[in-house]
This record gives C-alpha cells, sequence and structure tokens, in this order.
C-alpha cells in the first residue's frame, strides 16, 4: 500500500461553522506530512475525524485501508496508529516508569519498552513524577506512551505547543527517529519553521480548506519570494517602496524587510539610496521566504 491515508472530499460542520470545507490529500508511507495553520483552521477536527474520535458528515477517509468512521474497522485501526495524549490525561502523581508500565499493559505487543525508553533517553527519567516533568519531557513521554504498540502510523496534534525552542529541537530529532524507523508520522502545527523544518510534505489549511500543498521547499521556489533585510532606525519605507522591483517594505523598530522580484538589483538601488540620504544600515543581507511569508502571501491573494 503506497498510499497510508486518504482523504478525499472531507467535510465537517459544527451548527453554523463549517470547520473542514472539502479537504482532500494522501500520506505516504514513512512520511512526515503536516497539516499547518492558525487557531481555529481545522486541523484538530482533521486529524481527530482520521483517528476514529470525531465523526465526518461527508467525503471518503481511508487508513491503511481502513475507515474511521466505521465502527468495525476502528478496532483494527486503533492496534495499528498511535495517538499522542494530552499531557494533562496522565496523573500527576504517576512516575514515568509507572506510566509506561500501565501503557504497556494494555497492548499485546509492549517488547520494545526498553527499546523506547533508550530511543527517547527516557532512562534517567524513569523515577521522576509526570508532575515534575518540564513540558519538552511531558512531550516525550506521552509521545513514548502512543508508540508503545510499535502503531504504523502516530498522529501528533500540536506536539511542540508551548516548548522552548531547545525542548521543541529535541522533539523534532526523536520524531525523526520514528521516521527513520518507518513510522508514517501526521502532524499539525501552526509553528511555520516546525512545518519547514520537520515535514516531508505539508498541507496548509486556513477556514477548513487547503490553501498549497507540497513539499515546503518546493512551495517556497514557486512562490520565489525574495526579501533583503537590515538594520537601521533611519530609513523611510515610503521611499524604499517607490524603488523599481521593490514589492513590499516592513520596518519595525530598526528592523526592515524587503520584499523584491530582483534581489540584486533591489539591493543595490536601496543601499544607493541609503547611502545618499546618510541613512545608517547594518547586517545587510537576503532573505529566502519562509512559510510564514507564503502564509501571509495566500491570505492576501484570497482576499484580493
Ligand atoms: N466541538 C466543536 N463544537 C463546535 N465548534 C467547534 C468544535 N470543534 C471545533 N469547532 C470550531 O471549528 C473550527 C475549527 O476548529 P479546529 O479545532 O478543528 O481548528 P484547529 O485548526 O485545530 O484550531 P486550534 O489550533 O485552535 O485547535 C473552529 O472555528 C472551532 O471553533
Amino acid at each position: 500500500m503506497k498510499h497510508v491515508i486518504e482523504v478525499e472530499g472531507l467535510t465537517k460542520q459544527y451548527g453554523e461553522t463549517r470547520a473542514v470545507q472539502g479537504i482532500s490529500f494522501t500520506v505516504e508511507k514513512g512520511e512526515i506530512f503536516g497539516i499547518i495553520g492558525p487557531n481555529g483552521a481545522g486541523k484538530t477536527t482533521t486529524i481527530e475525524i482520521l483517528e476514529g474520535l470525531r465523526k465526518r458528515d461527508s467525503g471518503n477517509v481511508h487508513v491503511l485501508g481502513f475507515d474511521p468512521g466505521k465502527e468495525s474497522d476502528r478496532y483494527q485501526l486503533n492496534k495499528k496508529i498511535g495517538v499522542q495524549f494530552q499531557a494533562t490525561s496522565i496523573q500527576e502523581l504517576m512516575k514515568v516508569k509507572e506510566a509506561l508500565n500501565l501503557f504497556s499493559s494494555f497492548y499485546d505487543t509492549h517488547h520494545n519498552l526498553m527499546d523506547i525508553i533508550e530511543q527517547l533517553h527516557l532512562k534517567d527519567k524513569l523515577n521522576s513524577y509526570f508532575k515534575d516533568l518540564s513540558g519538552g519531557w511531558k512531550q516525550r513521554v506521552t509521545l513514548a506512551l502512543s508508540v508503545l504498540h510499535q502503531p504504523e502510523i502516530v498522529f501528533l496534534d500540536e506536539p511542540s505547543m508551548g516548548l522552548d525552542p531547545q525542548a521543541r529541537r529535541e522533539l523534532w530529532e526523536v520524531i525523526h527517529t520514528l521516521k527513520e524507523q518507518g513510522t508514517t508520522i501526521l502532524v499539525t502545527t501552526h509553528y511555520m519553521e516546525e512545518a519547514e523544518k520537520l515535514c516531508d510534505r505539508i498541507a496548509m489549511v486556513y477556514d477548513g480548506r487547503i490553501r498549497a500543498l507540497g513539499k515546503p521547499n518546493v512551495l517556497l521556489e514557486d512562490l520565489a519570494t525574495n526579501y533583503l533585510a537590515f538594520e537601521s532606525f533611519d530609513v523611510d519605507p515610503d521611499v524604499l517602496i517607490a524603488l523599481p522591483g521593490v514589492i513590499h517594505v516592513e520596518k519595525s523598530a530598526d528592523r526592515v524587510r524587503i520584499q523584491t522580484e530582483n534581489l540584486q538589483r533591489s539591493a543595490y538601488m536601496v543601499l544607493k539610496e541609503c547611502e545618499e540620504r546618510g541613512w545608517k544600515v547594518a547586517a545587510f543581507r537576503f532573505e529566502r521566504g519562509t512559510l510564514d511569508d507564503l502564509f501571509v502571501h495566500l491570505l492576501k491573494e484570497r482576499s484580493a
């Protein structure tokens, strides 16, 4: 089976709110696939329909060939997928090793418990109480609990929410380790940087619809957003926006970022203008567009 997840024309409405409005995508075995978008975009609704936790209104959904909307399929499916629980659903007064043993006892296959402890570097935390762990370690433990039965697909809903940058990076490493072992990962996030660094492919969702779908670097190349960035308290954005090829100028405090059609030409023109006007400029550089930029661009196109 090449596509381990197939979603076609998925919809879900809560009263008047059309949370998911005809989403279609497929996920291949061994991929890290990201559903990204801002709060309220429809990410949790989509992932929970795939997990069999919410009912869809219409559309076709297959996960490992099973329909999560069918009760008869869900029993089989639950053995093959891993769902990361919210940290709040674990008893605070439980030790890490107790939680691992308890959750292991739910499954027939728990022979890889020591491997998981090793991979997720949990050995030194086994005797810690869950309540005493930092956010990063709590996420690591909940991730360990979701993979105890060696699932083929792991679903992670906003796994790095609230983590500091270091803990987030460590979590990405753990997720990559799972991928290297052949696990497929479906992850939701509203951190664009996370999507770019972590995911093989992404679906950018807004208002219950997919606005862009593909490999992050390909989406960014297609957008061809180029930026000049530098530091200056002096520049007047109204002057720079009038220069040929300049599309957009952002300035906050001393940070200036200019979107342009032609980097080299605009760099020359901007520096010339600054020189002539006596504006001081520091840390001048070229920047590639980010997924944040792509997102802003898509929203602008939509409202145009
Ligand atoms: N159980 C529910 N009842 C009513 N409306 C809901 C329910 N769940 C979600 N919604 C609404 O559906 C829309 C999509 O919500 P959803 O939680 O799927 O988005 P999300 O992208 O995961 O956002 P967040 O990151 O804030 O959870 C939102 O407008 C939300 O308010």
